[in-house]
């Protein structure tokens, strides 16, 4: 035997009862079952209204009620073919007209007790059901209506009453063993020993369902609704929430209490203690497997779901007078329990100074006033501190039995919330370790439960969400390096990269499950391309609101540059080869930095110096271990060194300057190369990264740029210019040769002063032999003082910085697990 129990929505009108009657063919094949059904949808509510309207003297109670009847009799005659409709139809009119009765009765007195409610409300499971008894016959099933206050016995506490089960269950067996043929039984609703109709509260008709699982020692209990069961979360917060397949008894009961409002377990109760299994079910996808609720242990994921409650006020009750003083918890929770408040929550430290608790918002001026008049002794003595309210909270809740004796789950859940940024106020947890709650901030509710939806659902796996400003030389090298190296990293690193934005300067394109990497196409030929609009680019990002998001900028662009305060504010980490920010105003750069700590994210830009050679770190390294730096000598072009080394092998000088580019050595514009400009950025960062209030004004550049080639109409123009220069470049090579010395272009700090420029050294100096794109920084410190520290290698070009990008990406992964 089975009991089968569909809701209001299920069975709101004809569409849907077809659906359910489908069901329950399928049903009937597989053996033995009984239904229960709530009223048509809505039909409770109306009945309620009208019941109140008319105690209230409101006649438009009449036309509410007339409209209901008409609905009834439009369902009879939608779902029974006219010949059989007339026995439904008199039972619906002899209904509809003791409901008259009753309302035209409530109107006149205008008073109408729970006791009168309860039979007002008892209605609309008694249509519902008797409708479709007859329904089901003409559709072929042996069906028999059985309305339930024949069987439920309860006691008299009228809108929620107490059930009788040794009664019970002897007259629902004495039924079942009597009457042959499908139950159709109306939900809700029991009667007194004496005949008194009531009603079982909140969502009853799932507790008729139980009570006639358990009486009948039912193999299972469905419970049919309009979601796929139980959700890991809330799907309106949380669109990547999934059904869980399986749940104990117990943490169906924790996930319920707040958010889920699929199941109200109070009221399956009477199954839970039988061990019936039960599965809640859709209507409306009926192949999906939906949630199945048993007694069996914990398995699979550390927890099994996340919900949540808004709405929620903390109450702080704080003094000196609490600590150790026996019995104060005694009175707060008495005096709340007086004044009938809900504690969702409470927290005290072992200090005893404190006590904390979650109520609901609506509740809070009761709350407030109750414990101060229960404290008004103290309060007035100084003794404790009136009560302080913190409003617009939430409740957030991990709920599962694998967190027992399995340590890591409070961990995950606390470092997930704090590393995006997520306050928590208050802090809860049982000896059971089936629940975790934290208090956090109401504008924080969504995306925590998406950080820790992440954290604990998504695979185990850390995604990170990229958006991508300028594919360029650089952007398409990353793209193409994360997308060769994102299955290794997954497995090996349970670390996951997506790209979800990307944009040039022209065009900007998103993907709400991520790019195929592997074929990414160009912003401007990506699905929904549009032109691109930094401001709009950066509002997509914060509206996709991915709890782990990182914003890349692989322009040299200053207006890109501008809006990273906006990024950081957002709480969004920002990945950057682009030197424009750092070397912008030092005010600037202080702020970014301090913003950053300020949201705790990270800023990264290690490629801003020596493309992936690890300068920035290594620099930052010093500093945080108390070293200072003394001097700094450094050659931090890779076009300039790769210009002035290949020069010498007798190649015109504008010809090499070509080849630097094309080997994407220089920068969009060669000339923020041969002007010094580059490298001055660079000693500008290396300088403030040594603490060091560096102004650009205090370095002195000398520009290898003709003064003709400065302005020009374009690129070309100014390579057709630098020909004529040739020989002079020509000249000033032979020079150094002549004196056994190498043309290096390189810079140096020293003092708060910084100098950009061309120097010729002999062969003692460590420049001496540098080639290629080689970089090399020569660091002397109060530690590094005799000899400095070296770093040295290629310091441009698309892989080496593309390198540097990721690596920078992937270290926000590993602090943000
Ligand atoms: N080439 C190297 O070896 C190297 C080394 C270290 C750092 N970098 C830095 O990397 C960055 C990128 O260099 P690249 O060689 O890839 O340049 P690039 O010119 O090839 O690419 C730049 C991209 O940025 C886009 N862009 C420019 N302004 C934009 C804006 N306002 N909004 C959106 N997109 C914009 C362009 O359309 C282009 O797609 C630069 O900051 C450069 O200094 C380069
Ligand atoms: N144009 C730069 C690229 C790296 O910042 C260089 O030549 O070093
Ligand atoms: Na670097």
């Amino acid at each position: 035997m089975k009991i089968l129990k569909f809701g209001g929505s299920s069975v709101a009108n004809k569409e849907n009862i077809l659906k359910v009657f489908k069901i329950l063919s399928s049903q009937q094949k597989k053996g033995e079952f009984a239904v229960v059904f709530s009223a048509f949808g809505g039909v409770t509510e109306i009945l309620l209204n009208s019941a109140e309207k008319a105690r209230q003297g409101d006649r438009s109670y009449v036309d509410e009620v007339k409209a209901l009847e008409e609905r009834h009799f439009e369902t009879v005659k939608q779902l029974i073919p006219i010949q059989l409709q007339s026995t439904v139809l008199t039972f619906v009119k002899v209904r509809f007209n003791e409901l008259e009765d009753l309302f035209h009765g409530i109107f006149l007195i205008k008073e109408c007790s729970p006791r009168t409610l309860d039979y007002v409300a008892s209605f609309g499971e008694r249509l519902s059901a008797f409708i479709l008894t007859e329904a089901l016959k003409v559709e072929g099933f042996p069906a028999v209506y059985l309305d339930a206050r024949s069987v439920i016995r309860t006691n008299d506490r009228f809108g929620n009453a107490k059930v009788d089960f040794s009664a019970t269950n002897d007259l629902i067996l004495d039924y079942f063993h009597q009457n042959p043929g499908l139950k159709v039984i109306t939900g809700f609703i029991g009667s007194t020993e004496k005949g008194e109709t009531t009603t079982l509260g909140r969502s009853g008709s799932d507790y008729t369902a139980a009570i006639f699982a358990s009486a009948l020692q039912a193999e299972s209990l469905e419970i049919w609704t309009d979601v796929s069961g139980v959700l890991t979360s809330d799907p309106r917060l949380v669109y990547t929430a999934f059904t869980i397949p399986q749940l104990t008894y117990s943490e169906a009961m924790e996930l319920s209490h707040f958010g889920a409002k699929v199941i109200f377990p109070a009221t399956m109760q009477p199954a839970m203690k039988k061990g019936i299994p039960i599965y809640i079910k859709n209507t409306f996808d009926p192949a999906n497997p939906g949630t199945l609720i048993n007694g069996e242990g914990p398995s699979g994921k550390l927890i099994k779901g996340i919900s949540s409650m808004s709405g929620v006020s903390l109450l702080n009750i704080e003094g000196s007078g609490l600590i150790e003083v026996v019995g104060v918890s005694r009175r707060v929770f008495g005096a709340l329990a007086d004044a009938n408040i809900h504690v969702l929550l409470i927290s005290q430290a072992s200090s005893e100074h404190s006590i904390c608790v979650a109520i609901r918002t609506l509740e809070v001026p009761r709350a407030k006033e109750a414990i101060e008049k229960e404290f008004l002794y103290e309060i007035k003595n100084g003794e404790m501190d009136p009560v302080v309210v913190v409003p617009n909270m939430s409740v957030v809740a991990v709920v599962g039995e694998n967190m027992k004796h399995n340590p890591g789950a409070s961990g995950r859940m606390f470092q997930s919330l704090g590393r995006n940024n997520i306050n928590v106020y208050a802090i809860a947890q049982g000896s059971s370790e089936l629940n975790i709650s934290a208090v956090v901030s109401q504008a924080d509710l969504q995306k925590a439960l998406n950080v820790l939806h992440e954290a604990f659902f998504l695979s185990d796996n850390k995604v990170l969400h990229v958006f991508l400003v300028g594919v360029g030389l650089i952007g398409k090298a990353l793209i193409k390096m994360i997308a060769n190296q994102r299955e290794k990293l997954q497995r090996e690193n349970d670390l996951d990269i997506q790209i979800h934005g990307i944009a040039n300067s022209r065009y900007m394109a998103f993907h709400e499950d991520g790019f195929d990497l592997k074929n990414c196409p160009s912003p401007e030929d990506a699905e929904g391309s549009r032109p691109m609009d930094l401001e709009k680019f950066i509002q997509q990002m914060e509206e996709m609101n991915f709890s782990n998001s990182v914003f890349v900028d692989c322009t040299a662009s200053q207006d890109v540059a501008d809006v990273y305060d906006r990024v950081l504010e957002a709480s969004i980490p920002i990945v950057t080869p682009n030197k424009k920010a750092n070397s912008g105003s030092l005010d600037n750069y202080k702020a970014l930095k301090k913003l950053a700590y300020k949201r705790g994210v990270k800023f990264l830009y290690e490629t801003n110096v020596a493309a992936g050679l690890p300068v920035i770190n290594t620099l930052q390294d010093l500093m945080l271990s108390g070293d200072k730096v003394i001097r700094i000598e450094a050659v931090l072009s890779g076009s300039m060194n790769y210009i002035f080394s290949e020069f010498e092998n007798g190649l015109a000088f504008s010809e090499v300057v070509k080849l630097a580019k094309e080997k994407g050595y220089t920068e969009p514009d060669p000339r923020d190369d041969l002007s010094g400009m580059d490298v001055a950025r660079k000693i500008l960062i290396l300088g403030r990264e040594a603490e060091q209030d560096l102004h650009f004004e205090d370095i002195s550049i000398q520009s290898m740029v003709p003064e003709d080639c400065v302005e020009t109409k374009d690129i070309q123009e100014f390579f057709d210019r630098l020909k004529k220069h040739d020989a002079a470049f020509s000249e000033l090579l032979q020079k150094a040769r002549s004196e056994g010395k190498k043309l290096r272009f390189m810079a140096t700090l020293e003092n708060g002063k910084a100098k950009v420029g061309l120097n010729a050294l002999d062969s003692t100096h460590p420049f001496y032999t540098l080639k290629g794109s080689d970089n090399m920084i020569l660091f002397t410190t109060e530690r590094y003082h005799d000899f400095p520290m070296i770093i040295r290698g290629p310091g441009a070009g698309a892989d080496v910085t593309a390198a540097g990008v990721f690596a920078d990406v992937i270290r926000l992964g590993n602090y943000s697990r």
